[in-house]
């Protein structure tokens, strides 16, 4: 007889499996050689969604975060729903050339190419505990580059929650120190 093995995260095996259920592999995009995650049917299933959003904010507890950054675009998503399920406010990280008011401004490189993240420098108070949310940890050069503005503008990170980590690319080093949550890691 042979037995399915239990995914893995940091939220137990059950919400891996949510998030498994909901992710598709998209072979060669957004280049050859890519093996793209697709978060976008959990996204697009109500009860998944809400489920995962509401295990987020279980493991997290209300008292433990001020505010949720979210990182453009797929962060968005998940910000928005767990800033509003936690009552409490959202601020984006964009892409360059967006954010309308001064900023401080980060240059990296992820999986598959290199950009620019931006932030308000107005955009915490100072010592607000910042959440920051994305769906995929991969080179965890985003991620990394989000704290660096995070913290430029005065918040600081109380952790990192990605619904997907690919560990084979070791993005948890970039954040050494730091409460990294993963809700599947393959
Ligand atoms: O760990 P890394 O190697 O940095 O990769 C992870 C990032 O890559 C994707 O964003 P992308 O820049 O493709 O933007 P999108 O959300 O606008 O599609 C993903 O949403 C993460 O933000
Ligand atoms: N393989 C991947 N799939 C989806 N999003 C990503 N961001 C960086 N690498 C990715």
């Amino acid at each position: 007889m042979t037995s399915t093995p239990s995914l893995s995260g940091d939220l137990g095996a059950d919400v891996a499996a949510l998030v498994a259920s909901r992710t598709l592999d998209v072979p060669d995009f957004p280049k050859p050689g890519i093996l793209f995650k697709d978060l976008m049917p959990l996204f697009s299933d109500g009860m998944v969604f809400k489920e995962t959003i509401d295990a987020i904010a279980a493991h997290r507890g209300p008292d433990s975060f001020d505010v949720v950054v979210g990182v453009e675009a797929r962060g968005f998503v998940i910000a928005a729903a767990l800033a509003y399920a936690t009552g409490v406010g959202v601020v984006p990280i964009r892409k360059a050339g967006k954010l309308p008011r001064k900023v401080h401004s980060a240059s990296y490189a992820l999986e598959y190419g290199e950009a620019t993240l931006e932030v308000h420098a107005d955009a915490f108070v100072a010592g607000q505990r910042v959440l920051v949310v994305d769906d995929v940890l991969a080179t965890g050069g985003t991620a990394k580059a989000t704290l660096d503005l995070v913290e430029k503008a005065g918040g600081t990170v109380a952790g990192f929650t990605v619904l997907l980590e690919l560990s084979f690319l070791e993005g948890r080093r970039r954040l050494a120190g730091r409460t990294v949550d993963a809700l599947l890691t393959v």
